[in-house]
């Protein structure tokens, strides 16, 4: 038997290795068996009820646990945030606060505002202003001390002056004299102060920058500390994209229409999403953003939001489930997917479930499966999982983890204080199921990490996520789209003209660009258990490297449709080409004079790319690969190249972080 972790360590596979030490001669057999079950519930009975699965409970008992709070450690640790602010380590100071304030007990009003107030401080310091001024306005909203009161409004003011914003830093300066009077100040230091102040109110009331934005903010009445870091995107499936199925690859996107490079053909926000662990304390669990001024969960500490409406979306939804089962489930080895099957189940209730269960494998076609509301469960449940493929061991062993993700959710509430023995087996059945099409269906949400130092850019794994419909495109080692994300949001673009009828491919990682044929079909079989037949593949068309220099790939321009490729070496002298597809002559003028414009083209394109304008390099990248195609025939190096940098642009719209 294999490990059913990608992750070797942790107790899971613990009590995996023990229960096979328990199981005896039986084991082998018994699992065998499995072949004779004929759905997922007869698999999660049937193991059930096997004596040495039974004995092994033991040694998988879950119960929630709330490690998070703890009022000695964060008064701990905000000292030590004070020292590193004093030594002017803002970047340490600000982290020290954050966790002291995660820490903190909810009902710690008191030492949660001081540290707001402190983090508000430090966050000043990094000329982070708007951030600053969320932690002053929280502050402020848990009743401050009124003898401090002035200190907030002061670095409020001064917030909101480097912000440029005239009309709220008059007003803080005006609260700031008033909240003195409560002050303990020093009649010196007041009247400094006071001073400062009136010079600041009286300079500004003056200044005609001033009248206008009061103006504005009327209209507006922008509430900067309530506004979402990501809007909601909305969705789209684009016309162009026909979901259409065969025998041989299953469901696939095909083109309803000739498409042109750089369509959006698909904007899907996710199923479900989850973040890996490394990113839990600088993203977003909810949309991934990232998160300058954290918002914990006041039970269990364990996931942080970027803002209060994304801590709320969450709880109503998953995180209800998963509070203080999340650190065990990351012990446990369990894989970032086996956290999106517990997930899946998490974000709606047990009734739900219960009542759509009996309708999970009547029969849709792809039209009706994609125009289920977007939260039905059956728009994931009857996704791709090779279930007649499986052998009884891997069955097993998915058995084993539904079962594990299973008691996750009973520890978290999910069955109530009574939970039904029948209800739980559905639930660890559908639990099942959820792995199996994971397997071959979720995708990495991706971050683009920029070193302005050295100019480079690599494209970071931050999480994972299901998108359904994204989840019916199928894989092509010469892809005809490009994602990238904004949040968790997902979003396709074509990178080449697609003619209408043929498929639109994306690519699931092995690349005829980069990888070796015999490597691509290996991974792909191994992973997506498919034997790949695109272009590259049928054709073995050699990597990036390995691109003949020394021809030029015409297509045939005869008026009977042929399009064959003329290949023709740079040398040649005469225009006009034979092809050995129709016998029809080619006049390769075109194309050359084709070729010698895009040499100008691509510079402005790659300048434009460089200097940060990628709307504008897009733009001219796109030109480039539709001119190309339309007289010469990939693959060649240029057209890959520009492809490249096409898709690099839409990179540079999504998660972007720089370093340095
Ligand atoms: C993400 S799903 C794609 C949609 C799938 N065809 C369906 O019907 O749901 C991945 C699975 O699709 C199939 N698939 C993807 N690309 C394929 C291709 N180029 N040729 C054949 N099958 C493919 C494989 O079975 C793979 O495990």
């Amino acid at each position: 038997m294999k490990t059913p972790l990608s992750q070797k360590t942790g107790f899971f596979a613990e009590y995996y290795l023990k229960l096979k030490d328990q199981s005896g001669s039986s084991c082998e057999s018994d699992i065998a068996k499995l072949s004779t079950c004929k759905s997922d519930e007869e698999r999660v009975a049937y193991v059930e009820k096997l004596p040495w699965v039974q004995a092994g409970d033991a040694n998988l008992v879950v119960n929630q646990e709330f490690a998070g709070k703890n009022p000695t450690l964060a008064a701990e640790i905000k000292e030590r945030a004070t020292s590193a602010f004093k030594a002017k380590k803002w970047l340490e100071a600000m982290m020290l606060y954050t966790r002291s304030y995660v820490a903190l007990p909810s009902e710690n009003v008191a030492e949660i505002r001081i540290v707001l107030a402190n983090r508000s401080a430090t966050l000043y310091h990094m000329q982070k202003y708007q951030e600053s001024l969320i932690d002053i306005r929280r502050a402020l909203d848990l009743g401050y001390p009124k003898d401090l009161i002035y200190k907030l409004y002061e670095r409020q003011a001064r917030c909101y002056m480097a912000l440029k914003d005239y009309p709220h830093t008059i007003e803080a300066f005006k609260k700031c004299i008033t909240t003195m009077d409560d002050s303990t100040l020093t009649s010196d230091k007041r009247a400094k102060l006071n001073l400062d102040a009136m010079t600041m109110i009286k300079m500004l009331s003056h200044d005609p920058r001033t009248a206008k934005q009061e103006a504005k903010q009327q209209k507006q009445k922008i509430a900067l500390d309530q506004a979402h870091p990501v809007k909601l995107e909305n969705e789209i499936v684009s016309p162009l994209v026909r979901i259409d199925r065969n025998r041989q690859e299953g469901r696939f996107a095909r083109a309803s229409a000739d498409i042109k490079p750089g369509e959006e053909l698909l904007v899907e926000r996710p199923f479900v999403s989850v973040l890996l662990e490394k990113f839990a304390k600088s993203h977003c669990e909810n949309c991934f953003v990232r998160t300058v001024v954290p918002v914990a969960c006041p039970r269990c500490a364990d996931v942080l939001y970027c803002s209060e409406q994304c801590r709320e979306e969450a709880s109503k939804k998953y995180h209800k489930y998963e509070c203080g089962i999340v650190p065990i489930l990351w012990r446990s080895g369990a894989s970032i997917n086996n956290h999106i099957a517990l997930r899946i189940i998490a974000s709606k209730p047990l009734d739900y479930f219960l009542n759509i269960k009996p309708s999970i494998d009547e029969e849709l076609t792809p039209e009706q499966l994609i125009s289920l509301p977007k939260d039905d469960f059956r728009r994931v449940a009857q996704l791709e999982r090779h279930q007649g493929e499986r052998q009884p061991s891997n069955f097993f062993q998915h058995v084993l983890m539904a079962r594990f993700l299973t008691q996750c959710l009973r520890a978290g509430g999910y069955f109530g204080s009574e939970p039904k023995p029948d209800q739980v087996a559905i639930i660890c059945s559908l639990v099942l199921r959820s792995l199996q099409f994971i397997q071959f269906n979720t995708h990495e949400v991706a971050e683009l990490h920029k070193f302005s130092s050295s100019g480079r850019e690599k494209s970071i794994f931050i999480g994972g996520a299901i998108y359904p419909t994204l989840a019916l495109f199928n894989h092509s080692c010469d892809p005809g789209v490009v994602r990238y994300f904004r949040g968790t949001t997902i979003h396709i673009n074509s990178v080449r003209p697609i003619e209408a009828g043929l498929p639109i491919n994306e690519n699931y990682g092995p690349m005829y660009t980069q990888d070796e044929r015999s490597d691509r079909q290996a991974r792909l079989k191994e992973l997506y258990w498919f034997e790949c037949s695109c272009d590259a593949c049928i054709d073995n068309w050699p990597r990036f490297d390995d691109l003949p220099r020394d021809v030029i790939r015409f297509r045939c321009d005869a008026p009977n449709n042929c399009s064959a490729v003329i290949e023709v070496p740079p040398s040649c002298n005469d225009f006009m080409v034979k092809c050995v597809t129709c016998g029809e002559i080619t006049n390769i003028l075109k194309g050359l004079k084709v070729m010698q414009d895009t040499e100008m083209m691509t510079r402005t394109a790659k300048r434009l790319y460089e200097t940060g304008e990628y709307s504008k390099a897009l733009a001219k990248f796109i030109d480039l690969i539709r001119i190309m195609y339309e007289v010469l025939a990939p693959p060649f190096p240029d057209f890959c190249e520009s492809q490249q940098h096409l898709k690099d642009c839409f990179l540079n719209l999504g998660n972007v972080y720089t370093l340095d």
